[in-house]
């Protein structure tokens, strides 16, 4: 039997952060993982977190949860068939409801061999101190995803006082008070948490789990046609509505040869110089992302 765990969390909160370090610590103990990754918007773009040699599944386009669990089914025969490997590790969107997603997982096709271990949520702790401000369905989607934790990675506590840390701790624990929680950075928690973990899954939480659907969320992908000013760009981004909530890809930077890898989540941006060409376009998670103007504005559809 092989061990699946499900990462989850709400988009930007860390998951492929905690996938990179589950990969790293898995390998040094002489297991090889296997991942499936599934991302909203059309750019594989986390995938560059897994090593060459890691077998990999990437489902794009919608998630695992709306899409039907055959396509997920299908990745998993695939792997099953095709690949050698110890433990599975599977990200789902952060739009995605996790009891769904872990439904798809638990088909009787594949009882016998995989071992469903548990969901794993990434909680964003900077973005609990202001969970008012999304939308209702959106925050209820955030909350189910702590609620069905059978891990609790509070997670970005460099972004918070001592005081917050303590208190959005605690309220997390409140919404969950079954799974272990751990307070992190960068989602680095030790292996060892992962060997303790059981899922339990009822048939009331699988019927329950229909609030994925009525989400509004969605997702754009914008190209560049011209090179933007960094500091025009920020400026941009500083004035995005609260219901953006997250966005990836390259951007073309004024002065630069190649785009620039640049990431998004809760207010924060991160930019890294890009060695190669990459296609300069990035990808825009929110609510009503359609209504939205982006600098340099050429829409790509
Ligand atoms: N300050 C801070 N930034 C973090 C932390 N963890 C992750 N980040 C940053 O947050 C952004 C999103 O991290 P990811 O690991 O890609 O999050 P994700 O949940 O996989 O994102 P999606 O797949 O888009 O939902 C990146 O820019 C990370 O560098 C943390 O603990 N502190």
């Amino acid at each position: 039997m092989k061990d699946v765990y499900l990462l989850s969390g709400f988009l930007g909160s860390g998951k492929t952060s905690l996938l990179s370090h589950l990969i790293e610590q898995f390998k040094t103990e002489g297991l090889k993982p296997a991942v499936i990754m599934n991302e909203l918007g059309k750019l594989a773009f986390d995938s560059r977190a897994v090593d060459d040699g890691i077998p990999l599944k990437e489902m794009l386009e919608g998630c695992i949860c709306c899409t039907g669990s055959e396509k997920m089914e299908a990745q998993l025969q695939m792997l099953l068939e095709g690949e050698e490997f110890d433990v599975l590790l599977i990200e789902t969107t952060g739009a995605a409801h996790p009891v769904e997603a872990m439904d798809a997982v638990l088909s009787p096709l594949f009882a016998s061999r995989l071992n469903m271990k548990g969901i794993i949520t990434v909680a964003d702790c900077k973005r609990w101190l202001d969970r008012d401000k999304m939308t209702p369905q959106t925050r209820m989607l955030f909350f189910e995803q702590i609620k069905h934790a059978h891990l609790i990675v509070a997670n970005k506590i460099d972004l918070l006082t001592d005081a917050e840390i303590l208190n959005v701790t605690m309220q997390i624990q409140a919404l969950n008070d079954e799974a272990p929680i751990i307070q992190t950075s960068n989602s680095k928690i030790p292996i060892k948490l992962l060997k303790n973990m059981e899922a339990t899954l009822h048939e009331k939480e699988v019927q329950e789990a229909a609030i994925g659907k009525q989400l509004s969320l969605s997702s754009r992908l914008h190209k560049f046609e011209e090179p933007v000013d960094q500091e025009a760009f920020e400026d941009w981004v500083r004035k995005l509505p609260d219901t953006i909530y997250r966005m990836k890809g390259y951007v073309p930077l004024k002065g630069h040869k190649n785009p620039f890898l640049f990431q998004y989540a809760y207010g924060m941006v991160q930019w890294l110089p890009e060695y190669m060409k990459m296609s300069p376009e990035i990808v825009i998670i929110g609510d009503q992302v359609d209504k939205l103007e982006i600098i340099g504005d050429v829409p790509n559809d």
